[in-house]
């Protein structure tokens, strides 16, 4: 069934549109069709080479489908301008130890847009920063360099820097991938106590079967190709998402704390 796409609570955030893809002659996405609503929370699944990051890279517009059609919030991606809407923390690549940016940098950086390059950080932005330092609890790092931090470390800040525009859907690409048991299980707390308190969609690809399955059911709702997609729908109150995206000190202060 075609939803409309503006139609209050249920409005679609990413709309995937019978898409093809091939690498070379390679094909690696072959007639997938999948939507993302307001609020829903997206397990994606599959074995190594299903074409999970091309799939992730294709709805953020860094590859092109080959066939068929993607649209965020109801538009073409070739006429998508709004990428503040949506924070994406790409697959995690080892940083080299001299990369220079601080934290602070890091985070802010995810404020810039092409409009916005040259000018100064208002107060307000600032303070996005600050409360995005503030959940990822990395407040103490914020003036370290990125490139000397661990792998958990770092991919906090990745997390910081994609929620600082306090986006409506995050795509995380295998976010936990190399950081220890005990870090993996903060992080699904707090991944979880998002998508149920602030209100915000995810796509998260995992090759933890067990945390995809324990949170958002036992069964794939779509399968194509290799690829499992489990998912949590949340049927969301009478406004749908809140306007004001702006994060209380309490809500900010509870999402710290579901890290430990
Ligand atoms: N730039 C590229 N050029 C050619 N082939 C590629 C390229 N990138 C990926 N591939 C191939 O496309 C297929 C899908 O790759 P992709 O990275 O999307 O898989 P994945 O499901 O994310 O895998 P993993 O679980 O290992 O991260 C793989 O067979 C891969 O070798």
């Amino acid at each position: 069934m075609e939803l409309n796409a503006h139609s209050g609570c249920h409005q679609q955030i990413v709309t995937i549109d019978d898409i093809f893809f091939s690498y070379e002659n390679k094909t690696v996405i072959d007639g997938l069709s999948f939507s993302v609503l307001e609020r829903d929370f997206v397990g994606i699944v599959g074995s190594n080479g299903a074409g999970k990051t091309t799939l992730l890279k294709m709805i953020v517009g860094l590859l092109k489908p080959t066939r068929g059609e993607i649209r965020m919030f109801g538009q073409p991606l070739s006429t998508f301008r709004d990428w503040d809407r949506i924070g994406y923390v790409p697959q995690k690549n080892a940083l080299n130890p001299l990369f220079p940016a601080t934290v602070r940098e890091v985070v802010t950086s995810g404020l810039y847009n092409k409009k916005t390059l040259l000018r100064r950080l208002s107060p307000s932005q600032r303070s996005k920063a600050d409360d995005a330092l503030y959940a990822m609890r990395i407040e103490d790092l914020a003036d370290r360099r990125i490139g000397q931090l661990s792998g958990g470390q770092q991919q906090r800040v990745f997390l910081a820097r994609a929620l600082v525009n306090n986006p409506e859907l995050l795509i995380l690409d295998e976010p936990t991938v190399g950081i220890d048991a005990e870090t993996q299980a903060g992080f699904f707390r707090m991944i979880r106590h998002m998508h149920e308190h602030h209100h915000i969609a995810f796509m998260m690809v995992s090759h933890d079967l067990d945390m995809v399955r324990s949170y958002l059911g036992p069964e794939p709702e779509h399968q194509s190709r290799g690829l499992g997609f489990y998912v949590k729908h949340t049927h969301a109150p009478e406004n749908c998402r809140e306007t004001d995206l702006s994060h209380s000190r309490q809500q900010l202060r509870e999402t710290a704390e579901a890290w430990s």
